[in-house]
């Protein structure tokens, strides 16, 4: 059995959503491969701490902010890795490396440098989830409501759309997925159907978002580019994650009209659920914009709402 070697990597990230990659050098393992800052925790010292101490060592800069984000373990021919990854939105000092051959901003939706050490495929598909999720609620609120609220949301930069409607028929409901996803794709958007996968692939959505039931009844990932669930427990998380969803929405972090029976986690119920988990993790329950902030300190990878998103006036 291979020792099994912890390592912290920190997502540095500019304003504008660009991270920071590195080349690793000649004579390393994997020489030539890129990977996100950062190296192997030394013993008595946290991952933080470790990521701290590697960004101030390879780089020259101080993480002033630093969010849990996933956790991930790899093995390698040499080493069996677990990879604590973290967000580094603000540092201080001048980017100044010591051990890379060479280093690149990236985007994760137009990635220009190649090949990424192994482990790091799902990061960067994780990194290509968006933010924020809108949820719909056209049966609430009206269709042609919830298209104009949508509209809206997507001239305003919303860019991942659940269609979750349990209050309309079946007939309704797939007219209004058809146009939703439409609309959705024609911004830029991922758009992802709750619980339903054959309507997902009749209207071409980029995905499935499935209830907590389904999850649990599922035996394999369905086939669709991007699935994700709804947990409310650890179990429920870990069972996204053995599944290699690509997210999940845990909630409720506040109390909602919507699931009044739901206890609240609070962010501290929520930050101890979400922990060290492989996979995006977005906060559900009484959310809006103003709540980003909290959330990602939390370690949650953004925020996911139906009234919160829609605005007041829609
Ligand atoms: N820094 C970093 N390491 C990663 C990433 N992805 C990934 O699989 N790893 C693996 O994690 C391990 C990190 O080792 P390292 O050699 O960079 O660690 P280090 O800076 O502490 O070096 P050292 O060997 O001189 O102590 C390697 O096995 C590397 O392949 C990543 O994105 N960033």
């Amino acid at each position: 059995m291979k020792k099994v070697v912890d390592v912290s990597a920190g997502v540095i990230t500019r304003p504008d959503g660009s991270f920071l990659l590195g080349q690793r050098a000649p004579g390393t393992f994997y020489p030539g491969y890129w990977e996100f800052p950062g190296g192997k925790v030394e013993a008595g010292e946290t991952p933080a701490a470790a990521l701290a101490r590697e960004l101030d060592e390879e780089l020259g800069i101080r993480a002033q902010v630093l969010h849990p984000w996933l956790m991930r373990e790899h093995h390698y021919e040499h080493a069996h890795v677990r990879l604590h990854f973290f967000e580094v939105p603000v540092w201080s000092g001048e980017i100044n490396d010591h051990v890379h051959s060479a280093l690149a901003w990236q985007r994760a939706d137009h990635l220009e440098v190649a090949p990424m050490l192994p482990a790091n495929g799902p990061i960067l598909k994780a990194l290509r989830l968006p933010r924020t999720m809108g949820i719909t609620h056209a049966g609430e609120i009206g269709v042609d409501a919830q298209l104009a609220a949508l509209d809206a949301a997507l001239a305003d930069g919303l860019r991942l759309v659940q269609i979750r409607e349990p209050g309309l028929d079946a007939a309704a409901r797939a007219a209004f997925a058809a146009e939703a996803v439409r609309r959705a794709q024609a911004a830029g958007a991922l758009a992802l159907v709750n619980g339903d996968v054959e309507l997902a692939l009749r209207c071409a959505a980029d995905g499935v978002h499935l209830p907590a039931a389904q999850l649990a009844a599922l035996g394999a990932r369905p086939d669709l580019p991007w699935v994700g669930a709804s947990c409310h427990t650890r179990a429920e998380l870990e069972r996204a994650a053995a599944l290699a969803l690509d997210y999940a929405v845990l909630g409720a972090v506040r109390a909602t009209p919507t699931h009044p029976d739901q206890p609240a986690l609070g962010w501290e119920g929520f930050s101890a659920l979400a922990a060290e988990l492989p996979l995006p993790v977005l906060a559900l329950g009484g959310l809006g914009a103003a709540d980003m902030a909290a959330a990602r300190a939390a370690g949650a990878h953004g925020i996911a709402a139906i009234r919160g998103v829609w605005g007041a006036a829609r």
